[in-house]
């Protein structure tokens, strides 16, 4: 079994995005990313701490607005509006869930789909889905470097994803399909999901239940992707899948922690890099 280790990869990552940030400095613009947290969300408060930390570390600006759980949409909406206009700012990210009383479509739709760092503002969608350069979301991101860096190939493979969110599954579809893989999406309506997962080549969880899958539910010599971050009551945190369970039998699967949520991060560094380049280049 290979250990897919999502956080020596970022480490490795980090140090080669460090020189960038250094150049882009020396030519006047320093990175910036703003991330936006309304109200308190326990998975957005562990992203936010490793955010700022790893954007530290590489020298980039980051400024993180707090904003209480009664925020109104409108003040919401024009935060995003100033920090779109101000030229300093290459990438927004607004964390979700947001609270009840506000549209996340419409703070979506408001953000400046040039500095949509989380790719998530339609136009960045229809692009994607398109194979068109553009903005895309950083944990589908992240788990297509991982298979890259361990030389698998996803081309003419059964990928199964089960989990069809906006945030990871449905543009994990996406990158899948754009590098040829045969893609299947799953979610809580399918029926015979085990009979399913049985059939991946590449097996990808992203639904956000503890464990949910164990060795009945793996083609042996399958690789599994491990996407869920699951807080157990004891403050650990676990993957969808039974990692003990299965190790055995798969032949590549991502650890959970230390799996694909450091290379989050990562991407999320490297498309505010990349944006922060198109400033140098308009002077
Ligand atoms: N490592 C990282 O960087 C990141 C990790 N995460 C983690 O990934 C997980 C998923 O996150 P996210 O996509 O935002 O979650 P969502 O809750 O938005 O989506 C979960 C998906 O799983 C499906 N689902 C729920 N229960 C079942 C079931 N029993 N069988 C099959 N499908 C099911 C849902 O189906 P339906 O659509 O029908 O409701 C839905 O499509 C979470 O644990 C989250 O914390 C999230 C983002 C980044
Ligand atoms: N607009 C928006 N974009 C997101 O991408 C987004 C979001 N909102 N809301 C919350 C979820 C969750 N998410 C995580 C990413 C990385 C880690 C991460 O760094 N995990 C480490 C550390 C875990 C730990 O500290 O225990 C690991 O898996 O090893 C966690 C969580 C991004 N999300």
């Amino acid at each position: 079994m290979e250990l897919l280790d999502g956080r020596a990869l970022a480490n490795q990552l980090t140090d080669e995005q460090t020189l960038a940030v250094d150049l882009l400095k020396q030519q006047g613009v320093t990175p910036k990313l703003v991330v936006i947290m309304v109200g308190e969300d326990p998975a957005s408060a562990i992203y936010t701490r490793n955010k700022q930390k790893r954007a530290t570390k590489i020298g980039m600006a980051s400024v993180l607005k707090k904003m209480s759980a009664e925020t109104t949409e409108a003040e919401l909406l024009a935060v995003v509006e100033a920090y779109n206009q101000d030229q300093t700012v290459d990438g927004i990210l607004v964390q979700l869930p947001l609270p009840p009383q506000i549209n996340e479509d419409r703070v979506i739709q408001t953000i400046d789909p040039n500095k949509d760092v989380d790719g998530f503002s339609p136009v960045n969608i229809g692009k994607l889905w398109m194979n068109q350069p553009g903005l895309v979301a950083c944990t589908p991101q992240g788990v297509m470097a991982i298979l890259a860096a361990h030389k698998i190939n996803v081309a003419g493979k059964n990928v199964v994803i089960v989990g069809r969110s906006n945030i990871v599954g449905r543009p994990l579809a996406a990158l899948m399909l754009n590098a040829n893989a045969t893609v299947t999406i799953a979610h809580s309506r399918t029926k015979h999901l085990q009979d399913l997962t049985k059939t991946a080549d590449i097996l990808v969880a992203a639904v956000g239940v503890a464990h949910l899958f164990g060795a009945v539910d793996v083609k042996p010599g399958a690789v599994v992707i491990d996407v869920g971050m699951n807080r157990l009551a004891d403050g650990t945190v676990t993957g969808d899948v039974d990692f003990e369970a299965v190790q055995d039998q798969v032949s590549a699967i991502t650890p959970v922690p230390r799996g694909v949520g450091p290379m989050t991060i990562t991407m999320l560094m490297a498309q505010t890099i990349e944006i922060a380049k198109g400033r140098v280049k308009r002077g």
